[in-house]
């Protein structure tokens, strides 16, 4: 091993092994033998033996270290010790709430492989697009450890009688930043009501008596970021609780600040020693190895790059990952039918025909407004390709672990910079390379300043040099001459022959109109400070619809985008009004 690959290594995984934390040895073959996990992460050597002894923990650690893993593993260890063993008619004991079908899926995985050899133990799942009467079904006959989305759940709460949790003992809130920010903030807290916020406090109504004594509650809160809302969930849901894999560099004053925020009294009873801690500036857990690059692109060139970035890709590495974020759903089926398609033959000297396709390899594409089935399939087929292409919108962003994806390309930018960390976050897992682009206009480069106030540097990617190595041959002497990259000629054949191939399918070209409609409106649906950045008023909607392909100008386009703009300034006038009566009826 290079001395290189050797600290990496060391950066993620512990020198202690699986037994040596306390669990049970049937759990640590079925790690071994089934996961091929000879040895635990760091956050897993830090958080299983914390999550064993019963505290409430809140872990904050950086994508892909191995969270899941560090909460199963000692629910497991504990339910298959309890004697007598647990049945079915005891219902259900854990509750692992995730923000989406996707990672919901992933989670219930997981546990079915941990739990080959406690048959005993029996996993489920209850989420949005499923069918309600089979899962109630499923909840009748019991479910010991239950993974779910947070509106199903709840529906499930109120709605199925014979749900039982009175044994209920841990509830986990995986990737709770996600859940907050997908806006469940009401279904958590009705959740929290139903059970009983930190306490067993079921038993204490007096709904069941318990043939398992052991049930005191234990709550675990997961984030790879750290924001008002989790604080506020923290401060709800969790009981003096120890953190775990907060950054190493702040030293006790930042705990006290960070317990203090939270609501705790730092020289309490809360843990503090041996950990290490937090971020309370909202610096983000990245890893160490992921390579970070922006790419300065003039919007009517935007496509071509994109392209030429794939084809590089494709041409430097036959076999490889890569995850593309669009921000709406209309823009991911146009590229991805764009992708899927269109080939480019191109006449080369000595009459050789040269043809382009920008996915070497299988494409894929994942958004909220899919088929529920159509989700799922995707989601397998991208996890067990060795060499594809996802196409996504932030629907995939959070939690989902698709292995061996070595390049993330954030096409639109992601907003939040908690967003941005999240998507990156999908590659670089466990230590492994990972690379990461974002497209940026030039109008848009002060995103860099709000990325860097969170820690996250970037640098410049030169796309002219790749653009030099598509040159023809009698451009070749040309090579490294081409200053503005708009009068590159490989970018003006390409943008060319983009054009006419979308001109000419009716099919392709109504997704790009659809498609660019949605980007201004998602383009103007940035938030706060953001606003200042992304301002559609510095757009030029001629070059947005060259970069969808278009030939035509936004006006022949924007019929019906023009209403909606003008519905939705309605709308929002609307809103600001009732908001300020509201605020005047309360004074
Ligand atoms: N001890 C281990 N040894 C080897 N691989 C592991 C180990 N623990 C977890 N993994 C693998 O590491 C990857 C990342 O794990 P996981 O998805 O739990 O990370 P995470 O911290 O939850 O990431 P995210 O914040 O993005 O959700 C998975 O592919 C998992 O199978």
């Amino acid at each position: 091993m290079s001395q290189k690959n050797k600290s990496e290594s060391e950066e993620i995984f512990a020198s202690c092994s699986f037994p040596s934390l306390g669990l049970h040895q049937t759990l640590c073959d079925q790690l071994q033998d089934r996961m091929g996990f000879k040895v635990p992460t760091l956050i897993q050597a830090q958080a299983i033996p914390v999550v064993l002894s019963g505290k409430h923990v809140l872990v904050n650690a950086a994508t892909g270290t191995g969270k899941t893993i560090a909460y199963l593993a000692p629910v497991i260890h504990h339910l298959q010790m309890y004697d007598p063993r647990v049945e079915r008619s005891d219902g259900t004991f854990a509750l692992v709430l995730v923000p989406t079908r996707e990672l919901c899926m992933q989670v219930y995985e997981i546990l079915q492989k941990l739990l080959h050899r406690f048959h005993w133990i029996v996993p489920g799942y209850v989420m949005g697009g499923e069918n309600r009467s089979k899962e109630k079904a499923r909840l009748r006959k019991g479910v010991s450890i239950l993974v779910a989305t947070p509106g199903r759940l709840l529906d499930h709460l109120k709605n199925t009688a014979s749900f039982l949790h009175t044994n209920l003992r841990w509830v986990i809130f995986d990737e709770a930043d996600r859940i907050l920010e997908l806006g469940f903030g009401k279904e958590i807290e009705e959740i929290l009501e139903f059970l009983g916020t930190r306490q067993c406090e079921t038993d204490a109504k007096g709904n069941g008596a318990s043939r398992h004594s052991q049930s005191q509650r234990q709550n675990l809160l997961l984030s790879a970021t750290l924001n008002e809302k989790v604080n506020n969930l923290a401060r709800i849901s969790l009981e003096n609780p120890v953190m775990i894999g907060l950054d190493e560099k702040m030293g006790l004053i930042k705990q006290a600040e960070y317990l203090g925020s939270i609501g705790r009294d730092s020289h309490g009873e809360s843990e503090l020693s041996g950990t290490p801690y937090s971020c309370l500036d909202a610096d983000y857990n990245l890893p160490t190895q992921l390579v970070q690059r922006f790419v300065k692109v003039p919007c009517g060139s935007r496509l071509v790059a994109l392209l030429s970035v794939l084809l590089n890709i494709y041409e430097m590495e036959a076999s490889t990952k890569v995850v593309v974020f669009f921000s709406t759903c209309d823009a991911v089926n146009f590229h991805y039918e764009l992708i899927s398609k269109f080939h480019w033959g191109l006449d080369v000297q000595l009459g050789e025909q040269k043809k382009y396709s920008f996915a070497k390899c299988k494409a894929f594409r994942l958004h909220g407004n899919m088929e529920h089935e159509d989700r799922r399939t995707t989601f397998q087929g991208f996890k067990s390709e060795k060499s594809a292409l996802l196409l996504c919108t932030d629907v995939a962003a959070r939690g989902l672990d698709f292995p061996e994806v070595r390049h993330i390309i954030q096409y639109d930018s992601p907003g939040e910079a908690s967003e941005y960390v999240h998507r990156v976050g999908r590659s670089a897992r466990l230590g492994k390379k990972g690379d990461a682009l974002l497209f940026l206009q030039p109008v848009e480069m002060d995103y860099l300043q709000d990325l860097t106030k969170h820690g996250v540097v970037l640098e410049e990617f030169s796309l002219l040099k790749v653009l030099d190595k598509f040159l023809m041959h009698n451009q070749k002497s040309q090579r490294g001459k081409f200053i503005s990259l708009e009068m590159h000629p490989w970018v003006l054949s390409l943008q060319r022959a983009l054009e006419s191939y979308i001109t000419a399918e009716e099919k392709l070209k109504k997704l790009a109109k659809d498609a660019f409609c949605s980007w201004v409106r998602a383009y103007t649906a940035h938030r706060g400070e953001l606003k200042r950045i992304f301002m559609v008023k510095k757009l030029h909607l001629g070059h947005v619809a060259r970069s969808f392909g278009l030939k035509e100008q936004p006006s022949l386009v924007g019929g019906s985008f023009q209403k909606q703009m003008k519905k939705r300034k309605r709308e929002q006038k609307q809103e600001g009004l009732s908001k300020r009566r509201k605020v005047k009826a309360k004074r």
